[in-house]
């Protein structure tokens, strides 16, 4: 019956490499950027191993020509000194149009997955959303899509680059000694094969283990800072403290497993690799003595394998970060492949009327826990009607339907004669203005805190906001500096009352026919709720305005009362709705 879309469990055990195929897809979009950092990263690095083999060449050849006076007259030492400084300003060239070109690609493919994340974030309901916390929120548009810049950056680029490059050395081996190319070829495949292998299963539980921390840690601190009044007025902040100093122990002991594990692949790779020289050696020595292979060539090729290990430390590093990007690709899969938990209609008019039925309505936030239950209204255009009832029977439930944030399971809700899900989320908005019990304020200017209420392209005068803040009674706000004035976070604090009158001032700036207001002047003294009220229902009086309250002091402005029990709303003469208030 109940129609939310869970997300898939987050067990370690479903973090497969697939997670990233949709991230690797979107590396497509900028693939002149990411070939160019590929071939400027290839250069050098075969700069850098070149740089080696030469220089081992040189210094075999310079002595061996030693040996001979002969020799030594002619040896060319201008060409391989050219060479190898050439090689060395080509590395260093190199590595720096590769570091702007690849970061420069990075960075767009992560502002790319960001906005993808953030559209994808906006398809969910206000109800689907709100089940995530804050921080969790934060940490995946912030730390899982930072964790993927390591997939191109450190492992598919320098994975590639390693193949290729292998490829590539064992070929110019080819050039002196076949037998010797393969042996050296088919080592560095099997080490290139293997190692990724290993890094990410050896480092899959402590990488995981570290971004699980991470992500507790900063859900901890959150809510430290968010909730430091009721946690100090609770004399809390020590508990809270040492539990974010377990958090903190807790991931200093995993990152510390992390590295530890990352010593214990690098020294196997520095063994393997040790391994394969001493093969090389052996093979290539055997050239020398031939005679196939001269000296200097001999200290060419070892060279050019033991630079090759500059190649396969950062893929070690690499190959341990796979765990981290493909538990991190998931959660951000785990968000996007949530279905929108309802879709919003064609009509793209606003309601005229303020006509509103609710027919056989039936709605639970979970199977066991269902709150309205064959719930029928009829409110006709311009009524004034008031929800009464005790606390937590449903009646805050009942505005969330009429404005989508939650779906009748059962039942519809016809809005000037249509379907409430035939409106666009435009029109729907345009039709009905929403004042709710806690008036959120944005850290942003007076002004832009009322022009939240406005439809894009809408344009009000400062003169009108003005007046309205006069109306509300806020007029001393704008004492300092007018609109501008900065409010919420890091300006000036509002009382609890300043703020609903915010939230009234903005619903007042609508022109919506509907407007649903939940305990809309809770907070107010009797004075300033009384000439609220007045100003409202004046302004209002050609709207139809459904009222949540506990107070009889709306009592003059109502002309339905309704009683919500049991799941049900039923219908109250004016004497009784007062005393169910
Ligand atoms: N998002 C939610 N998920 C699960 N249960 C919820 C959710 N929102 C509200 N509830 C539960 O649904 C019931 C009805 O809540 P609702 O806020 O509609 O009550 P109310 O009549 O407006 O109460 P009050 O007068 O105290 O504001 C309550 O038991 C509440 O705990």
């Amino acid at each position: 019956m109940i129609n939310s879309s869970k997300p898939r469990k987050n067990s370690t055990s479903e973090h497969k490499l697939s997670e990233l195929l949709p991230f690797i897809r979107m590396f497509k979009q900028q693939w002149t950027l990411i070939s160019l950092g590929m071939l400027l990263s290839m250069l050098t690095l075969t700069a850098g191993i070149a740089l080696l083999g030469l220089s081992g060449w040189f210094l075999s050849a310079t002595a061996l020509a030693g040996l001979t006076a002969l020799g030594i007259k002619q040896f060319n030492f201008y060409t391989p000194a050219a060479g190898v400084r050439f090689l060395a300003i080509v590395r260093t060239v190199g590595r720096y149009g590769e570091r702007l070109v690849t970061h420069q690609g990075t960075l767009q493919i992560l502002t790319q997955i960001r906005i993808w994340l953030w559209r994808q974030l906006q398809r969910l309901s206000i109800s689907q959303v709100s089940k995530l916390r804050r921080g969790d929120v934060l940490n995946r548009l912030l730390t899982d899509i930072d964790t993927l810049d390591q997939l191109y950056l450190r492992i598919l680029a320098p994975l590639m680059s390693y193949f290729i490059l292998s490829l590539f050395f064992s070929c110019v081996i080819g050039f002196w000694d076949e037998q010797l190319a393969w042996i050296i070829g088919l080592g560095l495949l099997f080490i290139g094969v293997l190692l990724p292998f290993v890094g990410y299963l050896s480092a899959q539980r402590p990488a995981i283990a570290v971004i699980e921390a991470k992500r507790q840690y900063r859900i901890e601190l959150l809510d430290l800072l968010t909730n430091q009044l009721e946690i100090t007025m609770y004399a809390a902040l020590s508990r809270y403290r040492s539990k974010i100093e377990l958090t903190e122990q807790r991931l200093y002991q995993v990152q510390l497993w992390l590295i530890q594990r990352n010593a214990l692949l690098q020294a196997g790779l520095i063994l393997l690799h040790g391994l394969i020289l001493i093969v090389a050696l052996y093979f290539a020595g055997n050239g020398a003595i031939a005679g196939s292979i001269s000296g200097p060539v001999f200290a060419l090729i070892v060279f050019v394998m033991m630079a090759m290990m500059e190649l396969l430390i950062p893929l070690s590093l690499s190959s341990q970060q796979l765990s981290a990007c493909v538990l991190a690709a998931s959660r951000i899969n785990q968000l996007t492949e949530q279905h929108a938990q309802f879709e919003y209609g064609s009509v793209q008019e606003q309601a005229i009327t303020g006509n509103l039925n609710i027919l056989d309505g039936y709605f639970g936030y979970t199977d066991e826990q269902v709150v309205l239950k064959k719930l029928n209204l009829s409110i006709l255009d311009k009524q004034k009607v008031a929800f009464v009832g005790h606390s937590g029977c449903g009646k805050s439930t009942l505005l969330k339907l009429l404005t989508r944030q939650q779906n009748l399971q059962s039942g519809t809700i016809l809005l000037d004669g249509k379907p409430i899900e035939s409106y666009s989320e435009l029109a729907l908005s345009q039709s009905i203005t929403y004042v709710e019990q806690s008036a959120q304020i944005f850290s942003a200017s007076l002004k832009d805190n009322l022009l939240i209420a406005l439809a894009d392209g809408e344009i009000v005068s400062d003169k009108k906001l003005i007046s309205t803040l006069r109306q509300v009674g806020l007029e001393k706000l704008l004492n300092d500096d007018g609109l501008d004035l900065w409010i919420g976070d890091g300006g000036r604090l509002l009382s609890g009352g300043e703020r609903r009158r915010i939230s009234i001032a903005r619903a007042l700036l609508r022109t919506a026919p509907i407007v649903l207001l939940d305990e809309p002047t809770e907070g107010l003294d009797l004075n300033t709720e009384k000439q609220i009220l007045e100003l409202i229902f004046d302004v209002w009086k050609d709207k139809t305005v459904l009222v949540v309250t506990h107070k009889t002091s709306v009592f003059p402005f109502i002309n339905e009362w309704h009683l919500m029990e049991n799941g049900r709303l039923l219908n109250l003469t004016v004497a009784q709705g007062l005393n169910n208030c």
